[in-house]
Parts: structure tokens; sequence; C-alpha cells
């Protein structure tokens, strides 16, 4: 690279830190009112560079139905033979990629869709228990370089969740996961969650309420008395490690309330905070 082009690339990685990254569940795609992508268009056109890692747990199993593939979860994570990464492939840095890129554009936004394999944007590793899960990756690496180039043309990224590893072989990595490891690597002191449910939720006297941040021992309890569950748990992980390094706060929210994002991002108490303390 000559010095011109490495001094640009420079100044785009350090841009990137001052945007955010969304993470998008599969749980809450379909719901995602077209305000929506109007408010995320408008932090684009603010300058605000948002960067989305989307997920799609729920059209990857419809699409296994539908093929007579059978399809379980071992402690949240598909478990992903051969023939299940194929699908989780095409399901998600095929149709549910595009059909976000697409949304984006027709909202008047610049985005690009990308597969974390592409340009090996999000580089793996097989998980610790392998043996059980599959073709399950955990985040090595992550190519800042790839995403600072496409927000520096004035694009948003728009990633796929599936990794890579140098000898070329994929793998299926849990969305939120990817988007902390994304948030994490890139340094950006924002992550937002969105998904199907106001935050995260306890029983208080009988009442379900949205608690509007809790700690990581809140969570690690929660867990344990089984408060947390399900699709639930990897998105506190992800931010419990997140909080460890650069990001200084990753927020849960409904993707459904009015302009969430822009009110996430100018302070507003809405959904669940997790910071660092
Ligand atoms: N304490 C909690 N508060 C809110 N939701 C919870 C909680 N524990 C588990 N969940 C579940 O987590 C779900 C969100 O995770 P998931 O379905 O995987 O969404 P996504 O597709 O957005 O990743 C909620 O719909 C809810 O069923
Ligand atoms: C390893 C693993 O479980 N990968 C997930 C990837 C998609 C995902 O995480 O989508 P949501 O955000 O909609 O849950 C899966 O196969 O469903």
């Amino acid at each position: 690279m000559n010095t011109t082009a490495g001094n640009t690339a420079q100044a785009a990685l350090e841009q990137l830190r001052s945007s955010f990254v969304m993470k998008c569940g599969g749980s809450t795609l379909a719901a995602l009112p077209d305000a929506f992508f109007d408010d995320l268009v408008h932090l684009q056109r603010d300058g605000r560079q948002p960067v989305i890692v989307h997920g799609g747990g729920p059209a990857i199993s419809d699409t296994l139905t539908k093929l007579g593939i059978e399809t379980e979860f071992v402690n949240g994570l598909r478990r992903t033979t051969e023939e299940v990464l194929d699908v989780v492939e095409m399901v998600l840095a095929g149709s549910i990629n595009k059909q976000i890129v697409r949304r984006i554009m027709m909202r008047g936004g610049k985005a690009v869709g990308l597969s974390g394999a592409d340009g090996f944007l999000i580089q793996a590793q097989p998980v610790s228990n392998s043996a059980e899960v599959g073709w399950v990756g955990d985040v090595t690496a992550v190519n800042a370089e790839l995403i600072g180039g496409v927000t520096g043309m004035g694009y948003m990224p728009v990633i796929a969740p599936v990794g890579i590893d140098a000898g070329g072989q994929r793998y299926n990595i849990n969305a939120d996961t990817a988007a902390g490891a994304v948030a994490s690597h890139i340094g950006v002191s924002r992550m937002i969650v969105v998904t199907d449910v106001p935050g995260i939720m306890r029983n208080v006297n009988g009442v379900k309420k949205v608690l509007p941040s809790v700690t990581v021992r809140e969570i690690e309890d929660m867990i344990s008395t089984g408060e947390i569950y399900g699709g639930m748990i990897p998105k506190v992980r992800a931010a419990i490690t997140c909080i460890q390094g650069e990001v200084r706060e990753v927020v849960i929210v409904d993707g459904t309330e009015p302009q969430v994002l822009s009110r996430v991002l100018n302070g507003e108490n809405i959904g669940t905070r997790i910071a660092r303390m």
C-alpha cells in the first residue's frame, strides 16, 4: 500500500471507532417497520456509520424443515453438519442478507451485504465443544480494514455471521457472538442489540418488568435461576465479553419501538443497558 492509501485506510479505521454496531435478530426482522430503516438511514446521513450484523435463526430452521433436514440446538448453538452449513450460508449470506440490504436501499440508504467469509471478514476457529456441535465457530479476528473501507466509501456494511479459517473452512457463528466480536475488534463504544422483547425482563411481584440496566453479577444470577434463558443467553454473554474491551455499553432493545436507534444513541433510557463499571 502506498503512503496516501495507507493514511486513508488509517483515517477510515479511526473514524470507524465513532460508529456503532447494530445486531438485528432473526426473531424480529420481519416485524421491523419501514420507520426503523428510516431511522437507520437518517443516522447514516448524520455520519454515524452504522455497522450491521444480522441473525436469521428462524429462517434457517424453516428452510431446514422444508428440506427435511433435522435441526437441534445444544446450549443455544445449532448442531451444524456439512449439510446444515450449506443451508446456513445460503439463508444468512443469501436471502436474509440481501433482504436487509434491499430494505435499507429502499429507504434511501447506502448498504453493501457481506458474508463474514468474504475477504476473511470474520476469521474463526472451531468452538471448544465442536465434537458435539459440529461446524460452529468462535471468532479469532475481524478484518476491520475491510469494514473501514466500506464505511469510508459511504456504505453501511451488512454482515452475515458466517466465519472462515485460513484453510477455507466455513463456520456457523451465533449472530450475537459475531456482532460482539465485530464491535470489540473495530473498537466502537456502543453495540445495540435489536430483538423482539423490550429488554431483559424480570418478574417483580408477579409483574414482568424491563430492567433499565443490569450488572454482570445480576446477569450470572439470572442465568443460574433460569430468569435469563434461550436466545437471551448468547446476547448477555456477548455483552459481557464486549464490555471487557473497548465497548462502553451494550443496549438490548425492541426494534418496533419508534426511532429506537436514535433514542439509544441520544442517551435516552430505553431497553436494557449493560455497561462497563
Ligand atoms: N429475561 C429475559 N428477558 C427477555 N427475554 C428473554 C429473557 N430470557 C429469555 N428471553 C428470550 O429471549 C428471546 C430473544 O432471543 P432470540 O429469540 O434468540 O432473539 P433474536 O432472534 O433477536 O436473537 C426473547 O423472545 C425471549 O423469549
Ligand atoms: C451457531 C448458531 O447457532 N448459529 C445461528 C446463526 C443465526 C443466528 O444466530 O440468528 P439469530 O440472531 O436470529 O438467533 C443459527 O444457526 O441459528
